[in-house]
């Protein structure tokens, strides 16, 4: 009889730990992100969550520990070519757009993973680059300069670009930092309907706000100290003792619906 089909994770870390300065910035963290999982990542300020993405980007080689990103082993295959592969939308991306430059042109960077285009912008790359937009709602954004673009707007752009080589995984470092409540809900409509496409990519969603947690995602991860605190089935593990526990503090959390928010904090 043939032994079903085992599909190799999109992401699988290992014992990975990161020491900087005589301290530990993670220990000895186990992660695996397999396709069709959307996950969070929850943790306090310092815990954490933005070392073990620029570890999984490549940027923070590890003490120890091994990580492999679809299919590829750190330190036997050339990151920088990985790095086309996965989608990042961070700060440090936002950063570095030019003001002048028009919505159209930042996503078509994404296809070389570069920020700014040398030369004409091709009919193909033109196309590719709306047909992203498209995926966020924001096609109307094509021809505005970076300059005149609200946060969201922004985000939406930077999400295009990410999306615009269709990366199997997509890493979204709080994407909802700077929208006021009424823009962050209507981006997170707009995530929604990414998620929930059979073409979208596993997305990996930091968020300081369990509000911002779509109903699409199935995982979480709470690091603490840079230590694992949970990680697994979301239904599971957003719990009021797991964030207690995440947070050193007593919070209760309340699910309404298919969304989660913070019921009592005290410290
Ligand atoms: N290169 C480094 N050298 C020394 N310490 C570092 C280095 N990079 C990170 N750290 C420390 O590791 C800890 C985790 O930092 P990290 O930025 O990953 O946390 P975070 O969970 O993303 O925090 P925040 O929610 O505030 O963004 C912090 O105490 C930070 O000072």
């Amino acid at each position: 009889m043939a032994s079903p089909a085992v599909t190799l994770p999109l992401l699988d870390v290992s014992e990975l730990t990161i020491r900087r300065e005589s301290s530990y910035v993670l220990s000895r963290v186990h992660w695996t992100v397999r396709k069709g999982e959307h996950w969070v990542i929850l943790g306090a300020n310092g815990s954490g969550k933005t070392s073990l993405l620029k570890a999984i980007a490549g940027y923070m080689p590890p003490t120890d520990g091994d990580i492999s990103v679809l299919g590829e082993t750190f330190g036997s295959s050339d990151w920088r070519e990985l790095r086309k592969r996965i989608g990042v939308v961070s700060a440090s991306i936002s950063h570095l757009c030019h003001d002048e430059d028009p919505a159209l042109e930042i996503v078509a960077g994404g296809l070389q993973a570069m920020i700014g285009l040398w030369g004409q912008l091709r009919a193909g790359d033109k196309k590719k680059a709306l047909a992203s937009l498209g995926l966020v709602r924001a096609r109307y954004l094509a021809n505005r300069r970076w300059e005149v673009l609200s946060q969201g707007e922004r985000q939406k752009v930077l999400i295009a670009r990410a999306l615009i080589s269709a990366p199997p995984l997509l890493i979204l470092d709080e994407p909802c930092s700077g929208l006021d409540p009424v823009a962050r809900e209507r981006f997170l409509q707009d995530l929604r309907h990414l998620a929930a496409k059979r073409s979208a990519p596993a997305m990996i969603l930091v968020t300081h706000h369990i509000e911002e947690i779509l109903p699409e995602c199935t995982h979480l991860l709470a690091l603490k100290d840079g230590k694992v605190e949970y990680c697994g089935p979301i239904a599971e593990g957003l719990t009021s003792a797991t964030l207690s526990r995440t947070f050193s503090a007593q919070m209760r959390v309340r699910k309404s619906g298919d969304r989660y928010s913070l019921h009592g904090l005290s410290v």
